[in-house]
């Protein structure tokens, strides 16, 4: 009996609203998995592989088609394109599907939905790839090849010439392409570091330690996270090492009032509430109910008391706050380059003028809740991005409109292997592909005392 919906067929929706009206993928592959429970676990490991497959090396399989095909892809029919997409995805990347049934499928499909009249065009196409991918001719220099090879777009990677050697940007962009293991936070609330390496191992979980952070592991090998006795008790988060970084150069000190002003889903300021020890105050905000609901669920499954999620928009000042905060946290909203590898097309929406917006923004909220640091106190600004005008620029850009701040150099914070990439200033750039961790810039800016000011 035929499937009343195959699983490429829930590939070419997911695509389709990806590639045509700009969804995010990691939305509507969660929505489609969701709906689709009943299908077998190796049915929902194959939608989840070729979507973000077909995304991951979208530039090179166009790349391949444009080589194989008379209609070159932007001129194809949407439909037509995404399933010669992933069948291209098939035939490059999945050895275990003989190449005679990729096609098969594809052509199947297409005149499934309605396309019976390109069902030659489909196979041929299909055909010719099939027999000469290994001859496709890929260009050989300049941000063209590594675009192709990569599947990077070539405005990123030209914007990151300016400042990265070519050597370091292949290695970043090579990283967004490997698989690499969940990081988790111990809860220390909770469980110690050791114990909970125990307790996830008895489980069957792979655990290797982090070699950035003793309460850090990489963890791999389980079926689902949230079905782990250790996750549902509480006792790890997951959260990239980078974050981890991020709250131990805030230095946090027990009864520190803390106002986490962009903090869903929570991970920096849960940490920071575990790091007072029972003591002091964590207020976590974001811009929408929803945002502050999901803090709401990791500050409950944690069991955290010193925390509260509140609904607030961080570009509106909040005059009664003025002057109170021991450590004002701005983890902003960034163009998130530095997590490429994760948000699979994330590479393809962002645009040069979304990156000035965001430059906009991040300067709005910095100038707005700079104003609740108290005197002595830090502003700690963090963005999960590699661009030079989000980052070390509006750090620059800040200390002139806001002198009574000073940039403190956060060495001290970190271990043995970071310390020499900090820069001059002090703040710290993190590259995927250099470092062991996310793309991820981070800088403590410390309100002068009134003694210190001039
Ligand atoms: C990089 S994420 C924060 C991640 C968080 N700090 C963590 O560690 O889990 C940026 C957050 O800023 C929020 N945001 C965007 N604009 C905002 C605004 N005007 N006011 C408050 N939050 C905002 C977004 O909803 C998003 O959750």
């Amino acid at each position: 009996m035929t499937k009343p919906v195959s699983e490429r067929e829930l590939v070419l929706g997911i695509l389709l609203e990806v590639t045509e009206e700009g969804e995010y993928s990691h939305i509507v592959l969660r929505r489609t998995l969701e709906k689709y429970q009943y299908m077998e676990k190796k049915e929902r490991a194959f939608i989840t592989r070729v979507t973000e497959g077909t995304l991951e090396h979208l530039i090179e399989i166009d790349y391949i088609l444009d080589c194989f095909s008379k209609v070159k892809v932007k001129k194809m029919k949407p439909v037509i394109r995404a399933i010669l997409r992933s069948a291209v995805y098939q035939l490059k990347y999945m050895d275990s599907i003989p190449d005679a049934a990729v096609c098969n499928e594809a052509v199947k499909l297409a005149v499934k939905k309605g396309f019976a009249n390109l069902k030659g065009f489909v196979n041929g196409v299909l055909r010719n790839v099939a027999r000469n991918i290994d001859k496709a001719e890929y260009p050989k220099e300049g941000t063209r090849a590594f675009s192709v090879k990569y599947s990077m777009p070539e405005w990123i990677l030209d914007m990151w010439s300016r400042d990265i050697d070519t050597a370091t940007i292949e290695k970043i962009a090579a990283s967004f392409q490997r698989e690499i293991p969940v990081t988790i936070r111990c809860n220390q609330e909770k469980i110690s570091p050791s114990m909970l390496k125990e307790a996830l191992m008895k489980e069957g979980v792979h655990v290797k330690e982090h070699p950035y952070l003793p309460y850090a592991f990489r963890i791999s090998g389980y079926d689902h996270l949230k079905n782990l006795d250790c996750f549902c008790k509480g006792w790890f988060l997951v959260q990239d090492i980078s974050s981890m970084l991020a709250v131990e150069a805030a230095r946090v000190k027990r009864n520190d009032r803390i106002l986490d002003v962009c903090a869903a889903p929570g991970g920096k300021a849960l940490h920071m509430a575990e790091k007072l020890c029972n003591t002091g105050f964590v207020e976590a905000r974001d811009l929408t109910v929803y945002k502050t609901e999901l803090i709401e669920e990791n500050i409950a499954r944690t069991g955290l008391k010193n925390i509260k999620a509140v609904c607030k928009d961080a570009t509106i000042l909040d005059e009664k706050e003025r002057g109170k905060a021991d450590i004002v946290l701005a983890d902003l909203p960034c163009s998130g380059l530095g997590v490429l590898g994760k948000k699979t097309d994330l590479k393809y929406k962002i645009t040069r003028e979304g990156m000035e917006e965001l430059v906009f923004l991040q300067r709005n909220i910095l100038s707005t809740v700079q104003n609740y640091v108290r005197p002595g106190g830090t502003l700690l600004y963090s963005t999960c991005t590699i661009h030079r005008e989000e980052n070390e620029e509006n750090v620059r850009w800040f200390l002139k409109n806001h002198p009574d701040f000073v940039l403190e150099n956060i060495k001290e914070d970190l271990c043995e292997e970071l310390k020499e990439s900090v820069s001059g200033e002090g703040w710290l750039q993190l590259l995927p592909g250099i470092h062991d961790s996310d793309g991820f810039f981070i800088a403590r800016l410390v309100r002068k005392k009134e003694s210190d000011r001039i």
